[in-house]
């Protein structure tokens, strides 16, 4: 079951100064769904204003190189492996639990290198994942939706529930202290791990634009409620330099998809745009090839992943929203069936997931079974892979990825 599209809002953005003229005058008065109806606008004004101050979370220089090794992927010469938390949160953001996302990341890597020949990017959904769209301004429950820590709280109170800019400033430090952790990992499996989330709060995102590269992270990507070809997070993904990803959902036809490729990629730079198909596993045969094939006559070198997450969401008997590893499974499998008909490259994943030892998704080889979606049901939004899951998906898609290299290898003689 896919969630719906919610109507975007219009909201009077206001753009700190120090970001520049060119990006205030290109995103004042445009649409900007899923923002919070923030109660205290002075206090945004000041937490803005304290971000556009405070040093950039990134390096341009690490943007540029994390650019580089995508247009390998784009021009079919490597993979991409995204995941982590759908959600992270402050309190969950210690170094163990950091660390183990990336290593449960960094263990499907090695596995699709060996499986393919192929180099492989990981990207972690880390560092900054703290902003949450929502189906529903408002739960069940009559309480304002969770939207993310950097937000509001997910305790069920009106309290917790309210907007508070100030916490903008603590995701600019979880972000900070994840990104330590994320060069710890890289430095002692001496591999290169890149940062991104989705670039969905403006009010963080604006004030760390400098001179053209959003600093709140390497990648950045807008999501399936955000993606308005005229709205303020196109608008933005148009004025930076990074590798910006856009997720697709089953409702994109050929037209749009060349559209936005169009928007955000009119150079045909490979590497600047990577398109994240989610259309569910009984869609992905059906809506995919059109737009894979529109996009590369259109010329756009993008790369290409797969969401097997958000297309396939369900709620389990007891409430509880959960995805089933098996049909997570056949969207990846659908995948690259796609990919290989057409003769494009299919540029990798991207996950939910992590290290830990939760039981948010059903099957697997422990086969999780509804009744235990309680035991340890962490997530402050979407349910992820735990890190056996990861591991068995990781495996489906290491099967897939040494039939193709085994047709691609030359006959030994
Ligand atoms: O992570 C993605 C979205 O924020 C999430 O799927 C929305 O969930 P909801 O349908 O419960 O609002
Ligand atoms: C919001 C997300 O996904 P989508 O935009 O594809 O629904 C997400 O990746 O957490
Ligand atoms: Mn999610």
């Amino acid at each position: 079951m896919t969630t719906p599209m919610t109507t975007p809002t219009a909201t009077s953005l206001t753009v700190h100064d120090g970001t520049g003229p060119d990006l205030a005058r290109a995103l004042a008065g445009l649409t900007a769904g899923q923002q919070p109806r923030w109660p205290d606008q002075e206090r945004v004004r000041e937490v803005r204003a304290a971000l556009g101050a405070l040093p950039p979370l990134v390096e341009p220089a690490a943007v540029d190189r994390l650019r580089e090794r995508l247009a390998e992927a784009a021009l079919g010469r490597a993979l991409v492996v995204q995941g982590g938390d759908c959600a992270e949160t402050f309190a969950g953001n210690t170094p163990e639990h950091v660390r183990a996302n990336l290593h449960a990341l960094l263990h499907c890597a090695t596995l699709f290198e060996v499986a393919s020949g192929l180099p492989v990017v990981p990207v972690g959904r880390v560092a900054g994942q703290y902003a949450k769209p929502r189906s529903s301004p408002t739960g069940p429950d009559g309480l304002p939706s969770y939207r993310g820590d950097i937000v509001n709280g997910l305790a069920a109170t009106a309290e917790a529930r309210t907007p508070d800019p100030r916490r903008m400033l603590t995701a600019y430090d979880g972000a900070g202290a994840a990104l330590d952790v994320l060069d710890s990992v890289a430095d002692a499996t001496r591999t290169e791990l890149f940062a991104g989330h989705e670039a969905l709060l403006l009010d963080y995102e604006v004030p760390l634009v400098r001179d053209g590269y959003a600093l709140s992270g390497h990648f950045l990507w807008i999501g399936e409620r955000t993606r308005e070809l005229d709205g303020a997070h196109v608008a933005l993904a148009r004025r930076i330099a990074n590798p910006m990803g856009l997720k697709l959902g089953p409702s994109t036809t050929p037209e749009q998809a060349v559209a936005y490729a169009e928007a955000l990629d009119p150079d045909r730079v490979p590497g600047r745009l990577t398109l994240i198909s989610r259309m569910g596993a009984d869609r992905v045969s059906d809506v995919l090839p059109p737009l894979v094939e529109a996009v590369a006559d259109a010329g756009h070198p993008v790369v290409w992943l797969c969401d097997p997450m958000h297309g396939n969401t369900e709620t389990a008997a007891g409430g509880l929203k959960t995805r089933r590893f098996d049909r997570i499974a056949a969207e990846v499998s659908g995948y690259f069936a796609v990919h290989r008909a057409i003769g494009s490259h299919p540029g990798g994943l991207h996950l939910e997931l992590t290290g830990d030892d939760v039981t948010e998704c059903l099957g697997g080889r422990e086969d999780l079974r509804e009744e235990q979606l309680p035991e340890r049901y962490l997530t402050g939004c979407d349910p992820r892979l735990n890190g056996r899951q990861t591991l068995d998906l990781a495996r489906v898609v290491a099967e897939i990825l040494l039939e193709h290299s085994a047709r691609r290898a030359p006959v030994a003689v």
